[in-house]
């Protein structure tokens, strides 16, 4: 739903002046386009912005390291409400909502891997390409991964609890080694680890749990090739859950949290719980959904094992047999500075020239980079017969020629990409075409890639023209 004010402004804009901006080649045509919300004060709140930039909202602490990618002469990074004309989100683990997605917004890049905290469905309707950071910080993670298996076999929790309350009463020295009966484990060495998920942590723990001596299975039914060459060569490959986890000692968990029908809420259920070996040790630094904790909490209850997690649980936290850590795989300095910067060079790619790459919602697409005497236009559409045709048409009724193009589409959306050639035209008036593109059916919002940065961003809003 469009507010009120920027409604009047999308009405009026067209009536309102647009910069002419030059190509850098001396025969280049004066190509006249939209200027963000007219002569900017209809930009939403003017004091919160600056024109000729563009503004990056940010959600949660995002690494200096990595806002520091956006140059200060084209960008501004604000958090959250004060970014009031944002063309760009920038998150962590913050529950994205939608009417936080200002209209100006173009993309939102999540610094991690999880983009469950987004409403990534909504987003796909409107037109914005969300991104991650695949791999970023993935090192941090297993290692958290590596630790939870430690913390698992060895009753250090246990243990350091125990030395508090001795050190309380003034008996430490008397009964620590008279105690420490209380606190035997086990070893890893040669113990068996099932790796659920065999993507950028998996294969990484698959790995790392062969090299400390332990045997490892895995299950992944979209095992990309990229991770397949990581994986250890002894890894038994299993082709379920079930089948995955009945012999193991210990059960990694490195599946993304999926909603509805075909997704993975609760996939560690019952039926997979009953099957686990007893004194099994099961590991969740994926998302706390992803466990059914009834199952859980009945099985530790009722058997050995253990749940050793970084996500909230109401009936695990305080049981005896699980050690419950705050959401902190991901938080060390170099898997925060890796996210950040990750997603702010993607953010930057998208902004400055159209590419999309680390989408989980749109496809992947890059284009050489623009031709001298040209001008970029990138239109997002449905993906329906026709449209690439109908834009075609449109570039052609205004004496256009396309000089280079290219046609993604992933699901429900394509992604379109056209340089269009602007020698032997002394001025071309862009707000018209990119009207025209725009409000045809199936279209979801057009940019011009040129120009001042912030600029040329428009969208159909159940037609309404948005500028
Ligand atoms: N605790 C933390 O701080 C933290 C940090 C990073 C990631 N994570 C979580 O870990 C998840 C995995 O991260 P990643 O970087 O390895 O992601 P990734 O995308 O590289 O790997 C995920 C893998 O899971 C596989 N998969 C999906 N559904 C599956 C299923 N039902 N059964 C088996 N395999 C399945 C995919 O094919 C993929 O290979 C993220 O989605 C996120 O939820 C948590
Ligand atoms: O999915 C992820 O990348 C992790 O859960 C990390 O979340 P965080 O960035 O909030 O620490």
């Amino acid at each position: 739903m469009i507010p009120t004010a920027l409604r009047t402004a999308a009405r009026t804009s067209g009536r309102q002046s647009a910069a002419a901006f030059h190509t850098t080649a001396s025969l280049a045509a004066d190509v006249s386009v939209e200027h963000g919300r007219g002569e900017w004060k209809t930009y939403g709140d003017i004091t919160t912005y600056k024109p000729g930039h563009f503004q990056i909202k940010t959600y949660n602490k995002i690494s200096p390291h990595g806002l520091a990618r956006f140059p200060k002469e084209n960008y501004e990074v604000k958090e959250g409400e004060n970014a009031a004309n944002a063309h760009a989100i920038l998150l962590r683990s913050h529950k994205l909502q939608e009417d936080e997605v200002n209209l100006t917004v173009r993309a939102i890049a999540r610094c991690g891997a999880g983009t469950n905290n987004v409403p990534v469905a909504r987003m796909t309707e409107l037109g914005i390409p969300v991104f991650n950071t695949p791999g970023a910080n993935a090192n941090a993670v297993k290692e958290l991964v590596l630790a939870g298996m430690l913390l698992g076999s060895r009753r250090i929790v246990d243990g350091i609890n125990h030395m508090y309350s001795l050190g309380e009463q003034g008996l430490a020295r008397e009964r620590v080694e008279k105690d420490k009966a209380m606190f035997g484990g086990r070893e890893l060495k040669g113990k068996t680890l099932a790796v659920i998920g065999l993507g950028h942590i998996g294969a990484a723990t698959a790995r790392d749990a062969e090299a400390l001596g332990m045997t490892v299975t895995g299950y992944d039914p979209g095992l990309s090739i990229e991770n397949a060459l990581k994986l250890p060569r002894s890894i038994a490959l299993k082709d379920s859950i079930n089948s995955c986890v009945g012999d193991a000692d210990y059960i990694s968990l490195n599946i993304p949290y999926i909603k509805g029908e075909g997704g993975t809420h609760g996939i560690i259920g019952n039926d997979v719980i009953s099957g686990f070996k007893n004194g099994a040790v099961l590991l969740n630094f994926a998302r706390g959904e992803l466990v059914d904790s009834e199952a859980m909490k009945t099985h530790l209850d009722n058997n050995d094992g253990k749940y050793i997690s970084d996500f909230p649980d109401d009936l695990l936290w305080n049981n005896a047999n699980s050690v419950i850590l705050p959401h902190l795989g991901a938080s060390t300095a170099e898997a925060e500075d890796a996210a950040a910067s990750m997603a702010a060079d993607t953010i930057r790619e998208f902004l400055e020239s159209g590419t999309i790459r680390n989408s989980v919602n749109f496809p992947a697409t890059s284009l050489p980079n623009r031709p001298e005497n040209s001008i970029r236009l990138a239109v997002v559409t449905l993906n329906k017969p026709g449209m690439l045709a109908h834009i075609s048409e449109a570039f052609a009724n205004n004496d256009l020629n396309i000089l280079q193009q290219i046609n993604q589409s992933r699901g429900d959306v394509a992604y379109n990409v056209v340089d269009v050639d602007t020698s032997g035209h002394n001025v071309v008036d862009f707000k018209t075409v990119q009207e025209k593109i725009t409000m045809l059916d199936g279209v979801l919002s057009s940019r011009v890639i040129y120009g001042v940065p912030g600029t040329g961003y428009a969208k159909n809003v159940g037609g309404d023209y948005f500028v």
